[in-house]
């Protein structure tokens, strides 16, 4: 993406957020019972919801189904073992009948329609792994997602305004977040991407591939061709396992001939990587690290979600490169729109529970989006001037062509000498028909670049043909589906609105003819107060059980990631000389550079001594009896010494200085690897 200037003025928009609960899978039907039976006996649960015909297990009569959806509300009913069923209201709510088409058609299409009129916006799906995110956002062939249906819906707006005064520029990029790593998916070797700070308007990616597009078609062909390189697994809880954050990119460039302006819009759509525990899925090995990164850019998505919606004066978007390119569309410059898909099966009650909770606190932030105007980097505008530029040229040489060549020179009269200025006439005239056919060349290369340009760009010759008729037709076919979803969008909100109305309008409106009555109803809102007080004790008690087995991952994690730090630092005592030490000490990774760099030399001691070349001794009989390892003086460099003293010091004094370093470090060392060896025994790791 690249840098432009971000208007002043913005409306405050929030979050739109929109809940999308799947069927319940095979799988789930036939295996979940030993769970549901675990933690759910009793089980009668649905009989109060009113589900038509609960699906119910087997062998134990036990519904494996503990989510009901209300569209007309935007409500999503949880049920809860332990106390009052959970009700959360969204903007709009799907249930496992609705299909994407729809949901395109209330709550997307208006916000691709705004990237059209020049407004950033974003589309992320977000929720537990195997719950439908790469199924709502690429879809598949007979079930087309998200992201398919945003380019026909954008090219079908296109054809239909095609004037000669109205030209249109489309690109896309395709990158992917893989292990930490910013991976360019357009690119022949998928090459690594830097993002460089934080820019104004969006994140900032220098080197990304973009791909000019001409057609639905091709756009759909270039996310395929990115599909074919993103990082994808099977877990025990999916098949096909996204193991990455996938962000497609879509910039719209509109230029108006007739007011001079350019608006450009762009459209993140992003399909995230689902969280998951490593006891469900199974992940060990890489899929083990790749899940540990997934988590971990998931949380720091979540700590930023609950940071903007408690209005925090801090938010932690620096903490991972997916907030980082996700901070316009939360807080800033953008329209945008949450999917929080869930599954209903009992199996999953904490994680479904988990993303609900995050889903309603996005609700609560606050975009300003702007409509980008004539910003600097437009690249319809550099096409634009390039394209006059070059015309410019070919006019010049077709009037230097035109103008009156001089007379030939006349045949000299023949002489002595005449053979010689013979050849040198023929040499002449051989010179300019060479210089002729050069000139005639370029102005054709000249040509042919501006070809290149304009073919880039989309413009219309403002005729009316089949295909104008027909997108003419889809267009308002589609315009009466955005009203009818406007409309369907209206009546939930006032459904919401009425429900919260018509409950403070029972406490206010009442009269009491009584004090019998008064008594009654106190105590009927005092029951409420405390039901409420109870579902926030009770919230407040899974939060802390939430948080605990977070940490309880995060413990056998960081042990994991011990473990792995051990085993490298016992390969770098064996390979790196003592000398080169420090030097090692000093780097620091620098995440704008997204390098490894070395800081000044302040504060550590100078080399005392050449690194000494070659294998240190006993090096690879470490390597091979794979002792215990220290872990090396990261936080202790050597003690400051004044030159002179160092220079003045007798040899055995030195040693013997040296000698008390070395002990101390390894003090340091031991007390290090016990409370490593402390932790790993807290996290249950051996
Ligand atoms: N609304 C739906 N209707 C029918 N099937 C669905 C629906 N949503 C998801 N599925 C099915 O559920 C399975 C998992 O879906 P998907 O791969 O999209 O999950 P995901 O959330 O992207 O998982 P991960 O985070 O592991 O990549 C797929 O087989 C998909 O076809």
């Amino acid at each position: 993406m690249e840098k432009s200037a971000r208007p002043r003025t913005a409306l405050n928009e929030c979050v739109k957020v929109v809940v999308r609960c799947r069927p319940l899978s095979e799988r789930e039907k036939n295996e979940g019972y030993e769970e549901v039976k675990k933690a759910r006996p009793e089980q009668k649960w649905y009989e109060r919801l009113s589900t038509k015909t609960p699906v119910t297990n087997k062998k134990f009569d036990a519904p494996l189904q503990v989510v009901k959806v209300w569209p007309e509300r935007g409500a999503v009913q949880v049920y809860n073992p332990k106390g009052q069923d959970k009700l959360f209201t969204y903007d709009a709510a799907y249930d496992c009948t609705a299909d994407t088409q729809t949901m395109y058609d209330e709550m997307v299409r208006p916000l691709v329609a705004s990237v059209l009129d020049g407004f950033n916006g974003c589309v992320f799906a977000y929720g537990q792994t195997g719950t439908g995110k790469t199924h709502t956002m690429e879809g598949t062939a007979e079930h087309e997602g998200v992201i398919p249906r945003a380019f026909r819906h954008m090219w079908a707006h296109i054809e239909n305004s095609a004037s000669p005064d109205v030209t249109h520029l489309v690109s896309c990029s395709y990158i992917e977040l893989y292990l930490e790593d910013v991976r360019d998916l357009l690119a022949k070797d998928c090459k690594k991407l830097t993002i460089r700070g934080q820019e104004l308007n969006g994140f900032y990616i220098p080197e990304m591939t973009s791909v000019v597009c001409k057609s639905a078609a091709e756009m759909v062909r270039v996310m395929r061709a990115g599909n074919r390189n993103r990082a994808a697994g099977r877990t025990d809880m999916n098949e096909h396992s996204s193991r990455s954050h996938a962000v497609f990119l879509v910039t719209v460039e509109t230029a108006h001939r007739k007011t001079n302006r350019i608006r450009v819009g762009k459209l993140n759509l992003v399909d995230l990587a689902g969280s998951e525990r490593q006891r469900k899925t199974g992940a060990s090995a890489e899929r083990l690290r790749e899940a540990s990164r997934i988590n971990q850019a998931l949380s720091s998505l979540g700590n930023v979600i609950s940071a903007l919606a408690e209005n925090s004066p801090h938010v932690p978007y620096r903490d991972s490169k997916l907030t980082r390119i996700l901070q316009d569309s939360l807080g800033g410059n953008s329209k945008t729109i949450m999917i929080a898909n869930i599954g209903p099966a009992s199996y999953n009650y904490d994680e479904t529970i988990t993303t609900l909770r995050y889903a309603h606190r996005a609700k609560a932030i606050k975009n300003k989006p702007v409509r980008n105007e004539d910003p600097k980097d437009a690249k319809l505008r550099e096409y634009q001037a390039e394209i006059e530029r070059l015309r410019l040229l070919i006019e010049q040489r077709r009037v230097v062509d035109k103008k009156p060549k001089r007379p030939a020179k006349p045949r000299p009269q023949p002489t002595d000498n005449s053979e010689e200025e013979t050849v040198s006439i023929e040499n002449e005239n051989i010179l300019a028909e060479s210089t002729i056919e050069q000139e005639k060349n370029k102005t054709e290369e000249l040509e042919h670049q501006i070809r290149a340009l304009e073919e880039r760009l989309v413009q219309g010759g403002g005729g009316k043909d089949l295909i104008n008729n027909l997108n003419e037709t889809q267009l308002i076919l589609e315009q009466r589906n955005s009203e009818i979803a406007e409309r369907k969008k209206r009546e939930v909100e006032m459904q919401q609105k009425i429900e919260l109305e018509e409950e403070t309008a029972t406490i206010v409106t009442n009269t009491f003819t009584t004090l019998q009555q008064e008594v009654d109803h106190k105590t009927q809102r005092l029951k409420k107060c405390l039901s409420k007080y109870a579902c926030l004790r009770e919230e407040m008690v899974e939060q802390r059980e939430a948080h605990d087995s977070e940490r309880r991952e995060l413990e056998a994690l960081q042990a994991a990631l011990i473990a792995e730090l051990r085993r490298r630092l016992l390969v770098a005592d064996s390979f790196v000389p003592d000398a080169g030490r420090p030097a090692v000490l000093r780097a620091r990774y620098n995440e704008d550079s997204d390098a490894w760099e070395l800081r000044d030399h302040s504060g550590v001691e100078p080399l005392s001594e050449r690194p000494r070349r070659g294998r240190r001794p006993g090096a690879a009989e470490n390597v091979l009896a794979l002792a215990p390892l220290p872990l090396p003086a990261t936080t202790r460099p050597y003690p400051r010494r004044a030159p002179h003293q160092a220079s003045t010091a007798s040899p055995g004094k030195k040693e013997a200085e040296l000698a008390s370093v070395a002990v101390s470090r390894a003090g340091g060392a031991r007390a290090r690897a016990s409370t490593a060896h402390q932790r790993l025994g807290t996290a249950g790791v051996r």
